[in-house]
């Protein structure tokens, strides 16, 4: 579904990117994993289109959007879900129109149509009727990531994409985010790249992980690969939790 071959990226003399290759199969969860600065955001940018690299090629659904158009990256966008850090929703709009919000942006589904599938959205993420007329303000942070998620996938995107969906989140919190994100996967069986620096979230929800250093990809594998990975940055990394354990 995603397939990225030797992309690179230079910001002046920083030198971001520097020769990234991932494939992420259809169905599957891939979760980019590294520290602080190491490209992740860029790397996700680059799928959505929102950079364009200095080379290399950003293969969605079979088709190369590096040399396309506006009007063909945004047929492509279309195919995609966003979940960001905050949870951006809007403060002035209901839970329920905050998901029904992309549906009546760009369809033109009856009132009724409109509610059936904003509701099995609510559905699939655990949030019951009450919640519908509830402003964000009301709500905790892990309900507002759920309603989040509810509303990147109201419009049956393949590819949902997640910038630290976890960052900030308390350990119980975080649990139900992931069981959010296996939720859409196997619900919905969308596509999914998760950006994160959280190891234990990762290997929750990971069928295969990333590791990014230094520009480029230095482990990916399953995550119980990921775990004999001997090169040092991912040792380093892996080490601060299962050290631990
Ligand atoms: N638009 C931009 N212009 C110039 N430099 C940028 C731009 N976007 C990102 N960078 C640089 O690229 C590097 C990687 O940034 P990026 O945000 O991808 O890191 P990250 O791995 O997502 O980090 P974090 O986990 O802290 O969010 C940083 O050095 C950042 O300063």
């Amino acid at each position: 579904m995603i397939e990225i071959v030797d992309l690179h990226k230079t910001f002046g003399e920083n030198k971001v990117l520097t020769g990234i290759n991932l494939s992420v199969p259809a169905g599957s969860t891939c979760v980019i994993l590294g520290g602080s600065g190491s490209g992740k955001t860029v790397l996700m940018k680059h799928m959505i289109g929102l950079l364009r690299p200095d080379s290399g090629q950003v293969i969605i659904d079979g088709e190369d959007i590096i040399p396309m158009g506006v009007q063909s990256l945004q047929r492509v966008r279309n195919k995609f879900g966003m979940v960001f850090q905050a949870a951006a929703l809007f403060d002035s709009m209901t839970v329920f129109e905050n998901v029904a919000f992309p549906l009546r942006e760009h369809t033109h589904l009856s009132e009724d149509e409109l509610y059936a599938k904003v509701r099995s959205k609510l559905d699939l993420m655990g949030l019951k009727r009450e919640v519908e007329s509830k402003f964000p303000s009301d709500l905790s942070g892990g309900m507002r990531k759920r309603v989040g998620l509810a509303r990147a996938v109201v419009l049956d995107p393949k590819i949902v994409l997640y910038d630290e969906p976890t960052t900030g989140l308390d350990p119980i919190t975080t649990d139900y985010v992931d069981e959010m994100i296996l939720a859409a996967q196997k619900g919905l069986g969308v596509t999914s790249v998760v950006i994160s620096h959280d190891i234990s979230s990762a290997f929750n929800v990971g069928d295969q992980i990333a590791f990014l250093s230094k520009g480029v990809i230095v482990a990916h594998g399953p995550p119980e690969q990921l775990r004999e990975s001997q090169h040092p940055a991912v040792k380093v990394f892996l080490e601060t939790w299962f050290g631990k354990n």
